[in-house]
């Protein structure tokens, strides 16, 4: 294939739309399972495995939000982390904003303190031993009572550096973004970074909402942008960082095959695209895997691969010395 010739595992990638939770393998439930005395429903990890045929978002969230019952304790969300962290970094990432969903496991009566412990634990080791940087994004669940969203932001604002930022997942549509202004304005007047999935099942309107109303600084997945002309001109226009999941919208239906994926028409008409894994355990997955499998459905050549890990480190929340170091990185694969 024309000018595709490195080794996508080598790029040097920052991953900007990760959900912790969805990287639970069914080999590492199970094992949590049996530590935690949490009875799956499951006879085995295979029989767990076959149930990764989605409908659509919601029919994966049923599956997800179950699993995570295995998590208990900040020592599960540790080698949670450190397990994502282990076969990310085999497949080049160098830098994690990482999501998780608070609202997942105070629900089931997990302190988030436990929560955020177990997963810094997890990014404070691969950075030392890595050279990995990362930050950590709240996520609200936007099908739960914007009240415990407000607690939850409330609770960030009071424990500066508990988190670096906020954002917005769960169930899409009949749920606008507009519905958490007021968390947002409190997070934004923080200075907690913002970040909102909207226009993956959802139409345009949503992605107009997340940047008026709640003033993001990237849009998560917002591919359904390409349904408005007038709105993929503004997004281009502002730069505005779109974080895309190949993997993610076949599996969850939302792009009918890899070969049909509009990532590198988004791409070639100016977009601030990104490439991300979403949920790598259950879509088929990690970053390196989508970057190759690009590469095999839609002839992703070295250049495009080279600018889309370029778009992720400038649209990362890393600071600018780190973003300096990981363009140097990536400089030197493009001259490998
Ligand atoms: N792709 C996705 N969309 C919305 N919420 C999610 N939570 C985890 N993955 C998600
Ligand atoms: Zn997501």
């Amino acid at each position: 294939m024309a000018d595709a010739r490195k080794d996508l595992d080598a790029l040097p990638k920052a991953e900007l739309h990760l959900h912790v939770e969805g990287t639970l393998e069914p080999e590492l439930a199970f094992e949590l399972a049996e530590r935690n005395g949490v009875d799956l429903p499951y006879a085995s990890v295979e029989e767990l495995r076959r149930q990764y045929d989605f409908e659509d978002l919601s029919s994966f969230l049923e599956l997800y939000y179950a699993t995570t019952a295995v998590l208990r304790g900040s020592a599960d969300f540790e080698a949670l982390t450190s397990a994502y962290l282990d076969r990310a970094a085999a497949q080049g990432l160098r830098h994690v904003d990482l999501f998780f969903d608070p609202q997942a496991h105070t629900v089931r009566g997990v302190p988030l303190t436990a929560v955020v412990e177990g997963v810094r634990a997890g990014l404070d080791a691969a950075r030392e031993e890595r050279g990995i940087t990362s930050t950590l994004i709240m996520c609200f669940l936007r099908d739960r009572p914007v009240a415990e969203a407000l607690e939850l932001v409330d609770a960030a604002v009071a424990q500066p550096g508990l988190v670096d930022g906020v954002g917005l997942d769960s169930a899409e549509v009949g749920h606008p973004p507009g519905l958490f202004e007021e968390v947002f304005a409190r997070a934004r007047a923080a200075g907690l970074h913002v970040v909102a999935h909207a226009g993956e099942e959802a139409g345009p309107e949503y992605v107009r909402e997340a940047l008026d109303v709640l003033g993001v600084e990237r849009v998560d997945h917002g591919i359904q942008c390409l349904r408005d002309p007038a709105l993929v001109e503004r997004l281009v226009r502002e730069r505005m960082p779109l974080t895309v999941c190949p993997f993610s919208n076949v599996r969850l239906r939302v792009v009918g095959e890899l070969a049909d994926h509009p990532v590198l028409r988004m791409l070639e008409a100016g977009l601030v695209v990104t490439v991300n894994s979403d949920d790598p355990a259950y879509f088929g997955g990690y970053v390196g895997d989508n970057f190759r499998g690009l590469r095999e459905a839609l002839g992703l050549t070295d250049a495009q691969a080279e600018t889309l890990a370029r778009h992720a480190v400038d649209a990362s929340f890393a600071g600018p010395g780190r973003r300096r170091e990981l363009h140097a990185e990536i400089n030197a694969w493009a001259a490998g």
